[in-house]
């Protein structure tokens, strides 16, 4: 494996009155990516946030912005999450109308391009589009709330991807935390997306280093 550990501590789970802050807080706690959950209430049952909070939030951040799109149609906001500043936009699978199309337009608009795919998602779904996305995301829990418990059920898909794409970044989602971080590290996710273990933690500081340090040694026993 050429990949390196990124840790992504989900926004979903700080406070939205302080986002700027909340975000400051874990950047310097040592966050890679700021995750950023996009529901529209349609393609999962919350919503949360929009491009307009995305711009706002723009010049407060230097961090990356991950943003991860929960929403039916997603074709329709690509302008916009450009606009606002968004550094990776990442639809679902299930919710496109021609994957390799949104995935150019991403591009075109000077942005990463990212692919989620729900837990019940067959991953060689994904495997024709791999090669032309920055980042594959397999989701752990069903997308739409933080909180719930990491799905095993999906660590075999994590498996099944690095294993045809060695170099890919695989992010993971839901329920990451010290009890299942090494199931999915040793699989082969290196972008870990963390909210409450994060943001419940005493030390933040101390998780993120945790999660971090656990997806090297993985990568590390991978290459040995
Ligand atoms: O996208 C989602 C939920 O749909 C996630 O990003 C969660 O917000 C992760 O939260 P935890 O499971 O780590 O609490």
């Amino acid at each position: 494996m050429t990949v390196v550990p990124k840790i992504a501590p989900s926004l979903l789970s700080g406070d939205f009155a302080k986002l700027a802050s909340e975000c400051q807080r874990m950047l310097d706690d040592g966050a890679d990516y700021l995750h950023m959950d996009v529901m529209d209430g349609h393609f999962v049952p919350n919503l949360t946030l929009g491009a307009p909070i995305i711009k706002s939030l723009r010049p407060h951040t230097k961090g990356f912005l991950d943003c991860h799109l929960m929403v039916s149609h997603p074709e329709q906001w690509v302008d916009d999450f450009a606009k606002a500043g968004a550094d990776l936009f990442c639809f679902h699978l299930e919710a496109a109308e021609d994957t390799s199309a949104l995935v150019k337009k991403i591009h075109e608009k000077g942005m990463k391009a990212g692919i989620a795919v729900k837990p019940n998602t067959p991953i060689e779904d994904v495997f024709p589009y791999a090669g032309e996305a920055d980042q594959i995301l397999i989701m752990t829990v069903e997308p739409g709330f933080g909180g719930q418990a990491f799905m095993t059920s999906c660590i075999e898909k994590v498996r099944k991807l690095r294993e045809k794409f060695p170099s890919l970044d695989i992010e993971v989602d839901g329920g990451l935390a010290p009890d299942t971080i090494d199931a999915a590290a040793e699989a082969g996710a290196n972008v870990i997306v963390a909210g409450s273990s994060i943001f419940k933690a005493d030390s933040p500081k101390d998780m993120i280093k945790l999660l971090r340090d656990r997806v090297q040694v993985a990568i590390d026993k991978s290459s040995a």
